[in-house]
C-alpha cells in the first residue's frame, strides 16, 4: 500500500545517524522531569511515542545551571547522577527504535525564582523577579555549562540535545536589544549579542564530537519591540551552523508576546511559512512548529518545501500512536489535539503535571491502564456528551457491551456547541473522533432514544452522562421574547444588532465571540488582527494590528465584581479578553438585573441604574446537572454511576468529564 504521506514518512539522513521519519515530537515540560523518582514514569510516556512510530522526541527543558532552572528545583542537568538516572529514559525509547534529545534550557530573567541571571538586570513584564545581571566570567561559565548539559546527555544515553533558543529564555535575552544592554563583549552590537549561543553552539560540538544530534530552536518571529530584525536572524542560523547545528526547530513568539501562538484561535500551520523563509538560507534541515496537528497539513508543509520535518509537541501527547494511525491509513482514530492547553499549558502554570483534556492517560502510562476485561457486561451509557462518548468507547475497547442512549439525533451534548464557536472551529475534529471509534469498538448508538428507567432496569449497570442544562436566572421579565439561552443562540436563533450577554464565564465569552465573528477565519485576516508580519519587513515581525468590524454591539455583563474572565485558562484567557476588547465589547461587572422589557435590560452597576438598549438578552448564567434518572434507577436496584455534568455541573469542563469517564471504565 502506497503511503498518503510520502514525504512525512520518509526516512532523513543526517549523515552520522538516520531518523525514521520526518516526525519531531516537539519539547513539552510534564513536570515528570523533575524528579528523578519519576524518571521511570517520563519513560513509558517516551515509550509509547517510541513505539507508536515517532521519529525523534525531544524533552522538556533541562537548566543547564540551578540559576537557570525554570522553577525551584525544577529539572536540570548538572552532574553525574543525572545523566545516570536517565538511562531508564533514553533505553526505554531506543528498544523501540525511537531517538530522543535532551533539551538545555537556561530560563534566564523567566526562571519563577529569586535567583534568576539574566544578560541585563531587566525585569520581565510576566515574573515578580529581577534578575542579576551576568559578570562576563558569569557568562563565559553559563556558556560551558551548556555543552557540559550536553555532555552528561550523551553519557545519559540521548541521541543529542536541542538547544532551546526561542521564547524569550536566556538565549533571546542576549540577542535582543531589549534585554542586552551590555558592553563587554556579550553586548553592545547585533554581532556581540549574537556570541552567546554561536559560543554555545561551538563548545557543546567540541564537547560531544560529530556524532551527535545538535538541534537549535531559533527564534524566527520574537513577536515583541525591539527584536532582532529578519537579516540578523538569517546571520545567526548561518553561524550556528558553521558552529555545528544539525538541525534548525522553529520557536515562535517571546513568552511575553501579547500575540497568541499556540492557542485553538490560532489557525493550524499559522508559521510555518516562516520557516520556509529560514529553509531557504541554510542547508541544514529545519522544522516546522506549532498548530500542525493533521497528517494531512504536516505532509502539505513538507511537500510545499516549506520544512524538512514537521514537530508536533500537543498533538503527540494528546496521541501517542499518531504516526502509526497516519502511516496505516486510520487517520480517524487520531485524537487531535484541539490546542485548547487546559490539561497541559494550565497545568504546567498550575504546577500540575501536564496531561491531556482528551486523553488522561497521557503522562499516566504506567497509573491509568484500561486492560482487556475478565467480566464481559451488558452496559447501558446514557448520554453522548464527551462524558458518555469517551465511558462508551474505552468500555467497548475493554471488552464490555456497551448501549450508548442519546436523546437528540446527534452525538456532542455540550461540545457540539462548543464546535460552533469561531476559534474553537477544531472541536469538531473529537466528536468526528468519537463517531468513527463508536463504529471500530462496536458500540450500539441509539440516537434520538431518550432513554428510560424501564428499559435501563435491564442492563447489569448504567452510566449516567445525561449531562447538562442551562440555568434561567431570577430576573423580572426573564421570559420575554428578546431573551434566549446560549444554547438557542448558538443553534441558530435569530439574534438582534444590539445584544447583552448575561454571564462572563467561559460560555459567555464563546457567545460572544459567536455573535461578533465568522468562523473559519483565514490565516491573512488572523495575522492583521494580530499585527503579525513578515520580520523582513519588521523586526521580529511585529506590526501594527489591524481591527475587524465586529458584526453586533455586544454588552457582556456579570454580577462578580471580578474583573471579566478572570477564571478562563491561565494561557488562553488572555486572548479572548483581548479578542473581545479589539471587537469594542462593552464589559460591565458588579451589575444588578433589575428587569427585562421591550426597553432591553435594566440594571444597576454600583448605585447607577441603567437601561442597556439591546434586541436580545442572552442567558449564560451557568447550568444545571440532569439527574432525573438517578433516583428512578437506584430504586430499581440497578447499579448506577454518574459522570461529566450529569455530577458536577460546571463551566467548560469537558477535561473532568471525559477523566472521569476514562478512569470509570478503567474500573467496571
Ligand atoms: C459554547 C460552549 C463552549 C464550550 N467550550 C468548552 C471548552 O473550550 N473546554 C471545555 O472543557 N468545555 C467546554 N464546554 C463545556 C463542555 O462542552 C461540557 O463540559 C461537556 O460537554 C460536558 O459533557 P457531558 O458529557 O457531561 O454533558 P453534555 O455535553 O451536556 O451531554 C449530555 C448528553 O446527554 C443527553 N441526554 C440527557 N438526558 C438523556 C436521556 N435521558 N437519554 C438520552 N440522552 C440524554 C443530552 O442530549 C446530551 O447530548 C463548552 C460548552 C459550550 C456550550
Ligand atoms: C505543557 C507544555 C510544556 C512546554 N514546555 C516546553 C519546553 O520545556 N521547551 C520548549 O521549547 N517548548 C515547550 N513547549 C512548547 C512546545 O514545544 C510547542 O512549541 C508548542 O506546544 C506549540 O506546538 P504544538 O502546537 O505542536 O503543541 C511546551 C508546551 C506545552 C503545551
Ligand atoms: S489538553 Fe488540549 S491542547 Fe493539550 S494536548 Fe490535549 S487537546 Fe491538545
Amino acid at each position: 500500500m502506497t503511503s498518503r504521506y510520502p514525504t512525512l514518512l520518509s526516512p532523513l539522513d543526517l549523515g552520522h545517524t538516520v531518523l525514521r521519519n520526518r516526525v519531531v515530537m516537539g519539547s513539552m515540560h510534564t513536570k515528570l522531569e523533575d524528579r528523578l523518582s519519576d524518571l521511570p514514569k517520563l519513560a513509558a510516556y517516551f515509550a509509547e511515542r517510541a513505539r507508536g512510530g515517532v521519529g525523534l522526541m525531544v524533552t522538556g527543558g533541562y537548566a543547564p545551571t540551578w540559576r537557570g532552572w525554570l522553577a525551584p528545583f525544577a529539572s536540570r542537568m548538572t552532574t553525574a547522577r543525572h545523566a545516570d538516572a536517565h538511562r531508564v529514559v533514553t533505553d526505554a525509547v531506543h528498544e523501540h527504535d525511537g531517538k530522543i534529545l535532551l533539551q538545555v534550557l537556561h530560563a534566564g530573567r523567566y526562571g519563577y525564582h529569586p535567583f534568576t541571571q539574566g544578560a541585563s538586570n531587566r525585569k520581565s513584564p510576566i515574573t515578580p523577579f529581577r534578575p542579576r545581571a551576568m559578570s562576563t566570567r558569569q557568562v563565559e561559565r553559563t556558556v560551558h555549562s551548556f555543552a557540559r548539559a550536553a555532555q552528561l546527555a550523551q553519557r545519559a544515553g540521548y541521541d543529542g540535545v536541542e538547544i532551546m533558543g526561542s521564547e524569550g529564555y536566556l538565549i533571546n535575552q542576549f540577542l535582543a536589544a531589549r534585554t542586552n544592554d551590555r558592553t563587554d563583549a556579550w553586548g553592545g552590537s547585533a554581532a556581540k549579542r549574537m556570541r552567546f549561543p554561536i559560543e554555545v553552539v561551538r563548545r557543546t560540538r567540541d564537547l560531544v564530537g560529530d556524532d551527535f544530534i545538535i538541534q537549535y530552536r531559533i527564534s524566527l518571529l520574537d513577536l515583541v519591540d525591539n527584536a532582532q530584525s529578519w537579516e540578523e536572524t538569517v546571520e545567526l542560523a548561518r553561524e550556528l551552523q558553521d558552529a555545528g547545528v544539525s538541525l534548525f526547530n522553529t520557536g515562535i513568539g517571546w513568552h511575553e508576546a501579547r500575540v497568541p501562538t499556540i492557542v485553538t484561535s490560532v489557525p493550524p500551520g499559522a508559521f510555518a511559512w516562516v520557516t520556509g523563509k529560514l529553509r531557504k538560507e541554510v542547508t541544514v534541515p529545519v522544522v516546522a512548529s506549532n498548530r500542525i496537528n493533521r497528517p494531512e497539513a504536516a505532509e502539505q508543509i513538507l511537500a510545499a518545501g516549506e520544512a524538512d520535518l514537521i514537530s508536533m509537541a500537543r498533538p503527540l501527547l494528546a496521541d501517542a500512536e499518531w504516526v502509526v494511525k497516519a502511516a496505516e491509513g486510520r487517520e480517524r482514530e487520531i485524537i487531535t489535539c484541539i490546542a485548547c492547553n487546559q490539561a497541559c499549558l494550565d497545568h504546567t502554570f498550575q504546577n500540575k503535571r501536564a496531561t491531556c483534556l482528551l486523553n488522561p492517560r497521557s503522562g499516566r502510562e504506567t497509573e491509568l491502564v484500561l486492560l482487556p476485561t475478565r467480566t464481559v457486561k451488558n452496559l447501558a451509557v446514557v448520554g453522548a456528551g464527551p462524558a458518555g462518548l469517551a465511558a462508551a468507547i474505552e468500555l467497548a475497547g475493554r471488552g464490555h457491551r456497551v448501549s450508548l442512549f442519546e436523546a437528540s439525533d446527534e452525538i456532542g451534548g455540550q461540545f457540539k456547541l462548543a464546535a460552533r464557536v469561531p476559534g474553537k472551529e477544531e472541536f469538531a475534529r473529537t466528536l468526528d473522533y468519537y463517531r468513527h471509534m463508536i463504529d471500530v469498538r462496536g458500540v450500539t448508538l441509539r440516537l434520538g432514544t431518550r432513554a428510560t428507567a424501564e428499559e435501563l432496569a435491564g442492563f447489569d449497570e448504567v452510566v449516567l452522562a445525561t449531562g447538562v442544562r442551562p440555568r434561567i436566572p431570577e430576573i423580572p421579565g426573564v421570559e420575554h421574547p428578546k431573551v434566549l439561552t446560549y444554547q438557542q443562540v448558538i443553534d441558530g436563533a435569530p439574534v438582534g444588532d444590539r445584544v447583552a450577554v448575561i454571564g462572563a464565564g467561559g460560555i459567555g465569552f464563546d457567545v460572544s465571540e459567536f455573535l461578533l465573528h465568522e468562523p473559519h477565519e483565514p490565516l491573512d485576516d488572523w495575522m492583521r488582527r494580530w499585527g503579525v508580519t513578515d520580520p523582513e519587513t519588521a523586526p521580529g515581525g511585529l506590526a501594527t494590528k489591524v481591527k475587524v468590524a465586529a458584526r453586533r454591539e455586544v454588552y457582556l455583563v456579570q454580577r462578580k465584581t471580578t474583573a471579566l474572565g478572570k477564571d478562563l485558562g491561565k494561557t488562553t484567557g488572555w486572548v479572548h479578553r483581548t479578542t473581545l476588547k479589539d471587537s469594542g465589547v462593552t464589559m460591565l461587572r458588579g451589575a444588578e438585573y433589575q428587569r427585562i422589557d421591550d426597553e432591553g435590560l435594566h440594571l444597576t452597576v454600583g448605585e447607577k441604574a441603567r437601561v442597556l438598549a439591546v434586541d436580545t438578552v442572552v442567558l449564560c448564567a451557568g447550568q444545571l446537572s440532569v439527574r432525573d434518572l438517578v433516583t428512578p434507577l437506584q430504586e430499581r436496584g440497578v447499579t448506577v454511576h454518574v459522570i461529566g455534568g450529569a455530577d458536577v455541573a460546571a463551566e467548560l469542563d469537558a477535561k473532568r468529564a471525559i477523566k472521569q469517564a476514562t478512569e470509570l471504565a478503567a474500573s467496571i
